[in-house]
């Protein structure tokens, strides 16, 4: 029997909805077909292009993946967290209240490094102006490591039009935050009657069980142009014990030119002799905060390979 491609656009636990490549979100919800996955149980995210066999009218079994442009998932031990799949960007909300951890940014931006996808860092709530000075040194090291950094309120529309919507038009981003950043103040802002299309999706997707503990995809015209935006749920925790310490190492871009040039190939840039990103610290090329944060992601692999075996 043939199948026809869809597109996944929302996933509540092991369930999927998807859409045929020609239909939008907007559209009528009882265009969403309720995807199993036959056989073997694989992950498959929103934004996975899946070949469906249609079982029923809405309904539909998933045969097989096709090829991901890229893949951004989080993991515990063996748990893997899907987070979206070929998208353009990855963007962190962080907020000046309550205070966002730096350490889940971190660890946010290694994986988003490690999957080759662009990020965005939003500082939202810049209104509440007590605590945008620390937010602001805080997050003032990131530009400096390559990644854009833009101010939003999302109680203030022009914030909004100027600096968010040109980093979102034309392309398809994932949304993700801690719970409390304001995310779903700038999904409202940004996309007209979201609240009463999560409703229609959750009930097709959860049996009339009003959740939105969701990941889900809207398509939506922003400045004129087609646009993604994946709304996934707050996260409290940022497991990454999928990677490799090389993996890590590469993925912060401060390191990046000093990887080889260490006295051992294989230095764990800890305390050993002529290490080239110790050097890099005492120089000030390197920050103590990053290198900190490196060492802790280290012994959490450790933790991880040992826990494993
Ligand atoms: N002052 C101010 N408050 C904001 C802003 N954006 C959101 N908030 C408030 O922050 C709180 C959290 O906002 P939400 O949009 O629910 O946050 P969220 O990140 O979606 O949180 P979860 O739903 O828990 O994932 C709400 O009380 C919002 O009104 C902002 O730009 N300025
Ligand atoms: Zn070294």
């Amino acid at each position: 029997m043939s199948t026809t491609p869809m597109r996944i656009i929302a996933s509540y636990g092991h369930q999927f909805l998807a859409l045929t490549l020609d239909k939008r979100t907007d559209m009528d919800a009882s265009a969403y077909i309720q995807l199993v996955a036959r056989g073997k149980k694989q992950g498959y995210a929103v934004g996975d292009i899946v070949n469906v066999t249609p079982t029923s009218n809405n309904q539909g079994a998933i045969e097989s993946l096709q090829e991901r442009r890229n893949h951004f998932y989080r993991s515990e031990f063996n748990k893997q967290k899907n987070l979206a799949a070929n998208i353009d960007q990855v963007a962190i909300v962080c907020a000046t209240e309550p205070a966002f951890s730096e350490e889940l940014l971190g660890r946010a931006l290694i994986c988003a490094e490690v999957a080759e996808i662009e990020v965005l860092i939003i500082l939202n709530k810049v209104d509440v102006s007590d605590k945008l000075a620390s937010a602001r040194a805080t997050l003032s090291l990131y530009p400096q490591l390559g990644y854009p950094l833009i101010e939003v309120s999302s109680k203030q529309a022009d914030s909004l039009d100027t600096e968010l919507k040109p980093h979102l038009a034309g392309k398809t981003t994932l949304l993700m935050g801690q719970s409390g950043m304001g995310k779903s103040s700038l999904i409202n802002a940004l996309i007209p009657d979201v609240q009463l299309k999560t409703r229609e999706i959750s009930s097709v997707l959860n049996s009339g069980k009003h959740t939105t503990t969701f990941t889900r995809l809207f398509d939506c015209d922003i400045n004129g142009q087609a646009s993604d935006i994946i709304d996934s749920p707050g996260f409290e925790q940022f497991g990454m014990a999928q990677f490799s310490l090389s993996q890590i190492q590469h993925a912060m871009p401060e390191f990046k030119p000093y990887l080889g040039q260490c006295r051992f190939h294989n230095c764990k840039h800890l305390q050993e002799p002529q290490c080239a990103v110790l050097a890099a610290i005492a120089e000030g090329q390197i920050t103590e905060k990053r290198h900190q944060f490196y060492l802790r992601l280290m012994e959490q692999l450790d933790y991880y390979d040992h826990a494993r075996y």
